[in-house]
């Protein structure tokens, strides 16, 4: 085997049953790939994206890069957000970690370990990236190149809370204010938490005045940890609250430390000097927001006699929930009445909000309409969105 003098490892704690493999590219560059398979037929799943991919990875690419989570609890409704905002990801198969949205042609998505994705953010080699609010804040640890595009993707939701035992010397407690000031910890015994959010942990506890923590981490089931005797509390994140509950755990007042959802951030180095990601950041971000702001919205059509536009606008908008966003769009049906062209009627056209539907639709009978319609909304654009404007300040621009 050639001796190499010139190459150098990014990772390293691989299990041992891991085989290390070299792919050789047809092409003058090179590149090699970590496999758990003993098959010598995978080493041909190298395909010519990647392939192709990996070559433009060095640091004069041209390809935008956006990080997507590979898998878990944000994968696949990462995927469904951008197809629902008609950027449909194409991903030959599963185990291939780049792909295409075809909508935007300068585009590599790249599917990363969501703290990876930040990592990458961070290092460059990526320029923008989907992950939770939870995820960006303990990796990102507030650096100023990293800048939140759209802070509310409307998934992913859950928070960031310290839990106690239910039972013991926790019984009674039901506040952070309350576990502060117990008399039982000491700089000999101190409380102790354990935590996967080894930047976030200890910073929210300072912050909340407390003392004489110390801080052990686990990478799953921390749930565990006061039951077996190893923590005194943890700092997890929570959604259902179904996993604190058969542990016999709870949060308590003020024990909140962060609300989290799915959020695009992008690095700022690589929106001002990266030709192109402003602009592929702009149409990723007005599509979502227009995506987004139609979801809890229905288009409703309906006809309703009257004298005038004006006056059917006027009987619309005395009814509360159909405003709409501006007002009614009302316009005159034509028909032939003895010979002449006459508009008794009018159709009206108006945006509501999914769950006063009912509500809308008795408001709209009550004023005289009929033949009501409802069909659901793709996008609705608005003149400029605020968060682009936002962004633009953020950038200096
Ligand atoms: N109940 C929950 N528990 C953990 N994460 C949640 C929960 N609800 C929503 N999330 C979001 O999902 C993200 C975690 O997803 P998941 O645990 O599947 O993968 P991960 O831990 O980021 O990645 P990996 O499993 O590859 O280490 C969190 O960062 C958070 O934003
Ligand atoms: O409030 P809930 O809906 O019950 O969700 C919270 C649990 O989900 C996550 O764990 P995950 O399922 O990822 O397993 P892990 O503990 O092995 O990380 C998180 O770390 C909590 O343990």
């Amino acid at each position: 085997m050639a001796s190499f003098q010139h190459c150098f490892f990014l990772h390293h704690n691989y299990p041992s049953s891991t085989h290390l493999r070299m792919f050789v590219s047809p092409k003058p560059s090179f590149c090699c790939r970590l496999s758990s398979s003993s098959s010598s037929s995978s080493a041909t799943t190298l395909t010519t994206s990647v392939d192709d991919a990996l070559e433009r990875s060095a640091s004069d690419r041209n390809a935008i890069r956006l990080g997507l989570p590979s898998k878990g609890r944000l994968g696949s409704e990462t995927l469904d957000l951008l197809k629902d905002c008609q950027l449909s990801v194409m991903q030959v198969n599963p185990r291939q970690y780049v792909a295409d949205i075809p909508q935007i042609p300068n585009l590599e998505v790249w599917f990363q370990r969501s703290n990876d994705i930040v990592r990458k953010l961070l290092s460059g080699d990526l320029d923008l990236g989907i992950v939770g609010l939870d995820t960006l804040s303990e990796y990102g640890q507030g650096k100023a190149d990293l800048i939140i595009v759209h802070d509310a993707l409307d998934y992913g939701d859950c928070r960031l809370s310290i839990a106690i035992p239910r039972y013991g010397i926790f019984e009674t407690i039901n506040s952070l204010n309350e576990l502060a000031q117990m008399p039982q910890w000491t700089a000999e015994k101190p409380l102790r938490i354990a935590t996967g959010f080894s930047h976030l942990g200890p910073k929210f506890m300072k912050e909340n005045g407390f003392k004489h923590v110390t801080f052990s981490t686990a990478d799953g089931a921390l749930e565990a940890a006061p039951a077996m005797g190893i923590a005194d509390a943890i700092i997890d994140l929570v959604s259902s609250g179904t996993t604190l509950r058969e542990n016999n755990l709870k949060e308590i007042e003020g024990g909140i430390f962060l609300e989290s959802e799915a959020v695009l951030v992008a690095s700022k180095k690589s929106l001002i000097e990266r030709k192109g990601v402003l602009d592929t950041t702009r149409e990723i971000l007005e599509r979502l927001e227009a995506h987004l702001r139609a979801v809890g919205q229905f288009t409703v059509t309906a006809n309703m006699r009257g004298s005038s536009a004006e006056e059917v606008a006027e009987r619309v908008l005395s009814q509360p929930s159909l405003s709409g966003l501006q007002g009614p769009t009302v316009s005159p049906v034509f028909c032939k009445k003895g010979g002449k062209v006459t508009a008794d009627y009018y159709a009206i056209v108006i945006c509501i909000p999914k769950n006063e539907l009912y509500k809308s639709v008795r408001q709209l009978r009550d004023i005289g309409g009929s033949g009501v319609l409802i069909s659901p909304l793709t996008y609705i654009f608005d003149e400029e969105t605020p968060r682009w404007q936002n962004l633009l300040v953020k950038l200096g621009l």
